[in-house]
């Protein structure tokens, strides 16, 4: 379903970001993306949702070459993701339900339908009795819940998330994932970004580790992976 070959990417004036990665993801799969900051992580989710072209190499969505797609196609294939980002970018004079309405007025869904819809992803993330309440009243924890339900109301087949749980205790981070494997459970097809490279070596999850620009698949426990957790840890402690 995505598919990088030989890989490169160089912002303008900037050294290469990513190097030569190959990889590809399977529908349905869960996969972390992991790496220090600065590593790339942000910019590899960003040549997958066709935000960012790739310096060289190809990238394939659903075996759509995203180089070569005209301009008009683009709007297309971003209807396949969800987008979630760690400062969320909600509308902070609308409320719940007008945040998450949004997507769906952009692709021309309104009336009982978006409101339905609307309804139906609040629900999935808990949030259904908040409808009316502004995005500031909500924890943070609440914030990224409504973040996501905006980002799945499309119905969208892949959810890319670039650290949702990175500014969250946690608890919060936990109900996070829970929703995130929930969507998962359906078909949908995650990857998100961490630095929590200790919370992953408890997970079963494919990981794919960028590190000074190529990309590895650590069989979780080894040497290096261990080494900078350690360091995340020490940092974050
Ligand atoms: N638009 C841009 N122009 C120039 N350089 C950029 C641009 N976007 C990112 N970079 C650089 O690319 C590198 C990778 O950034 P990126 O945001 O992808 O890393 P990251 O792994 O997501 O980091 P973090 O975990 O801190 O969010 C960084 O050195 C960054 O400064």
């Amino acid at each position: 379903m995505i598919q990088f070959d030989k890989v490169t990417k160089r912002y303008p004036g900037s050294d290469e970001i990513l190097k030569n990665i190959s990889f590809n993801i399977n529908a349905g799969e869960f996969v972390f993306l992991t790496g220090q900051s600065g590593a790339g992580k942000s910019t590899l989710l960003k040549l997958i949702a066709a935000t960012e072209r790739p310096t060289s190499g190809t990238v394939l969505i659903a075996n759509q070459n995203v180089s070569q797609l005209k301009p008009s196609a683009i709007p297309f294939l971003r209807r396949r993701f969800g987008l979630i980002f760690q400062d969320h970018k909600l509308l902070y004079d609308r409320n719940c339900f007008e945040n998450v309405i949004l997507p769906l007025h952009i692709n021309g869904i309104t009336g009982q339908e978006a409101a339905k819809r609307v309804r139906a992803a609040l629900d999935k993330v808990g949030l259904l009795h908040k409808e009316k309440a502004m995005p500031i009243t909500l924890s943070g924890g609440e914030q990224q819940r409504l973040a996501i339900a905006r980002a799945v109301v499309s119905r969208p087949s892949i959810l890319l998330a670039d650290e949702p749980t990175g500014n969250l205790d946690a608890s919060y981070a936990a109900d996070i994932m829970a929703i995130f494997y929930a969507f998962n459970q359906v078909g949908v097809t995650v990857i998100m970004s961490t630095h929590d490279a200790l919370g992953m070596s408890a997970t079963q999850n494919r990981v794919l580790h960028i590190n000074q620009g190529t990309l590895s698949e650590p069989s979780l426990g080894t040497t290096n992976f261990n080494q900078e957790s350690s360091a995340i840890e020490r940092f974050t402690s």
